[in-house]
């Protein structure tokens, strides 16, 4: 589904080499753990798949096609495609859990019923059917975070990105979140976690990609923190 061919990505600006060489293949419905320290070219491994920023060498492929040969209308609907979930979870503060993962499938055109029904159903997948009508600030760091996650797939994207998702997390919400991920990569989409979460990587095992200084130093495919 993505794949990253002999791709370096250099900042411009800093001359900053933040992924050197880096051969990838994320397959479809796969569920991937990208652990390394501070700098490593997370991120940017990120921004690289939403194609917020372009390789300086090699070629990153979706679907089997290169990103670069997407036109601008294409890249925005190539953005809207991928779920993304933050560190900080940037719910709108001043709307409830069910107007916050409404907010993006309204604009869609998507029909009111339906709107209604589906986030109802993501809200019941994060485990959060009964605080629908609560606000962020109303609610736990871990609760607010899996409303963020309901709001990331209500479109049904077939890619879920997760930036340090339990950065701010304490571990019973960390683990909570981590089985709120693995369900949505149950029924198929495929989910990318970029962590710091040694215990999390360690206790629910997969696929493990460790950069180092912007270089794949390993590709684990049964897990385990390597760092
Ligand atoms: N917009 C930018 N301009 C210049 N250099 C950048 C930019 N973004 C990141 N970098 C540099 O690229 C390298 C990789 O950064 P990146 O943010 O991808 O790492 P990361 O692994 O996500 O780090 P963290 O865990 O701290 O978020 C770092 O040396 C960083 O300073």
């Amino acid at each position: 589904m993505i794949e990253f061919h002999h791709v370096s990505l250099e900042y411009p600006i800093t001359r900053t080499l933040a992924l050197d060489d880096l051969n990838v293949h994320v397959r479809r419905g796969e569920f991937v753990y990208l652990v390394g320290h501070s700098g490593a070219g997370k991120s940017s491994f990120m921004n690289l798949i939403l194609k917020r920023a372009l390789p300086s060498r090699g070629e990153v492929y979706f679907s089997g096609e290169p990103l670069k040969r997407y036109r601008r209308a294409r890249t925005a609907m190539h953005r809207r495609r991928i779920g993304m979930v933050f560190q900080d979870n940037q719910l709108l503060p001043h709307l409830n859990a069910f107007d916050n993962v409404t907010f993006a499938l309204r604009v869609t055109g998507v029909k009111k019923v339906e709107w209604q029904e589906r986030t109802r159903e993501v809200l019941r997948l994060v485990g959060l059917e009964h605080k629908h009508g609560a606000l962020p600030m109303q609610m736990s760091q871990g609760e607010q975070q899996r409303v963020a996650i309901a709001r990331a797939i209500v479109c049904e994207p077939p890619v879920l990105l997760a930036d340090e998702p339990t950065g701010n997390l304490d571990p019973d919400s960390s683990r909570e979140v981590l089985r709120v991920l693995q369900n949505i990569n149950l029924r198929g989409t495929t989910v990318i976690v970029a962590t710091h979460a040694r215990d999390l990587v360690e206790t629910y095992r997969h696929r493990t990609l460790t950069l180092r200084k912007g270089r794949l130093v390993r590709d684990d495919p049964y897990g385990g923190y390597a760092l």
